[in-house]
């Protein structure tokens, strides 16, 4: 952990608990748990020492940039790759490890990829039973069930080419749901669909797995993504992960500022520690357990920054909750539709700091403005 302090003069936003899946009884045993995976090729090592646990209607996003090691760690647990080290449990039972390896197909898990592909020739319903095993009204009713909760029971008889692309992913979800499996293994499931999209499909099938109990691991790269569909954000960056939490703790408590940088734009502010504080020139940071001369950055998102009206060459009066002002001069400001994003150059170090304002107010290049932090929405971490 690299984070310091939280910083500033008022109290920083209440981490709450991940929200409670729905579900009869609390199950608090995972579902899926994975211990200490290590895979490595031609000598580099891609998960490294990577563990979670998901219960049951719980979802966890794998998050991270691109080749940090997400896909490899799902193909581990779907048991198509094999890990160097490292155990997988599903409902409490070891099914792979260096030794024991139980195959794919018995591991009870489904599997969604982004390039979910029906069968062709198959019918809807026919390709949600493909799974199934069972008698024929068993596997009817599971199917009808199904296709009711996706909400295309219309479309029963139907065969693919005749479902837009949003349908059809509702299909393959089904599909893999069918044999009721522990846990979803998905793996960037929605990149294929058209945007608009995106959105409606995102939330009915979080409604869909949260109804079927299933413990679902979900691969992606999307911070937006990650943010409306889990439970709890694993980041992970170089095959390790490096925070773990509830969305909301995740984005308000970034354990340093790469993973801050991670959810959207930041500003960097710099500075050295003398006696337990940094003095900037937006007032003092309270900065305890740091020795003397450390280089520090202090991390803000743009939206955290409060802009105000010159007075003359005078700005607000400072305030606890957002410290002393300091000026700026606006370079440009960009009008993004719900908001604006206003550029400024610093007087006191000729810096460039961004915030971002609701769009009705587009200040001209070249006007004076202050700026101040929220002080509670700011971080503090060794430069
Ligand atoms: N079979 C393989 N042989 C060699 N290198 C591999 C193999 N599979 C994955 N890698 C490497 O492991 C690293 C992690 O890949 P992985 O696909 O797990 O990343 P990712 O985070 O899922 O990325 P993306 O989002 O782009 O799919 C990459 O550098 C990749 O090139």
């Amino acid at each position: 952990m690299n984070l310091i302090v939280f910083v500033g003069n008022a109290v920083p936003p209440k981490p709450v608990l991940n929200p409670q899946p729905v579900m009869s009884t609390p199950d608090t045993h995972p579902r899926l748990e994975i211990r200490n995976l290590r895979r490595a090729f031609a000598g580099r090592e891609v998960v490294s020492d990577v563990s979670l646990k998901v219960t049951r209607g719980q979802v966890t996003c794998l998050l991270g940039p691109s080749g940090c090691g997400k896909s490899t760690t799902l193909r581990i647990i779907a048991g198509v790759e094999m890990q160097n080290s490292g155990e997988i449990y599903v409902d409490g039972n070891l099914v792979c490890d260096t030794v024991h390896r139980v195959p794919p197909e018995g591991r009870s898990i489904g599997l969604m990829f982004q390039d979910f592909a029906l069968f062709p020739h198959l019918s809807v319903a026919d390709n949600i039973a493909f799974g199934l095993k069972g008698s024929k009204s068993n596997k009817r009713a599971r199917v009808l069930d199904l296709l009711e909760k996706i909400d295309l029971t219309r479309a029963i008889d139907q065969f693919p080419h005749e479902l837009s692309g949003g349908e059809q992913q509702r299909v393959a979800l089904a599909r893999a749901l069918a044999p009721r499996p522990s846990i979803m293994l998905m793996d960037e499931p929605f990149s294929g669909l058209d945007e608009r999209l995106k959105d409606e499909i995102r939330d009915s099938t979080l409604d869909v797995l949260k109804a079927e109990g299933t413990a679902v691991l979900l691969v992606t790269h999307e911070p937006d993504e990650a943010m409306r569909m889990a439970d709890e954000i694993a980041l992970m960056r170089d095959g390790r992960i490096v925070q773990q939490g509830a969305p909301y703790n995740i984005y308000n408590a970034p354990v340093d500022k790469a993973a801050a940088a991670f959810f959207s734009d930041i500003n960097v502010i710099r500075g050295k520690v003398k006696n337990a504080m940094v003095d900037t020139a937006f007032g003092a940071f309270l900065c305890p357990g740091r020795p003397d001369g450390t280089e520090v950055e202090i991390v803000i998102r743009p939206q955290h920054l409060r802009i105000d009206f010159d007075r003359g060459g005078r700005g607000p009066a400072p305030t606890p909750q957002d410290g002393t002002p300091a000026r700026g001069i606006v370079e440009r400001a960009r009008f993004m539709g719900r908001e604006s994003i206003v550029e400024f150059r610093m007087d006191f170090d000729g810096s460039v700091l961004h915030a971002t304002v609701p769009s009705v107010f587009l200040p001209k290049a070249g006007t004076p403005l202050w700026l101040m932090l929220r002080r509670e929405r700011c971080f503090v971490f060794p430069a």
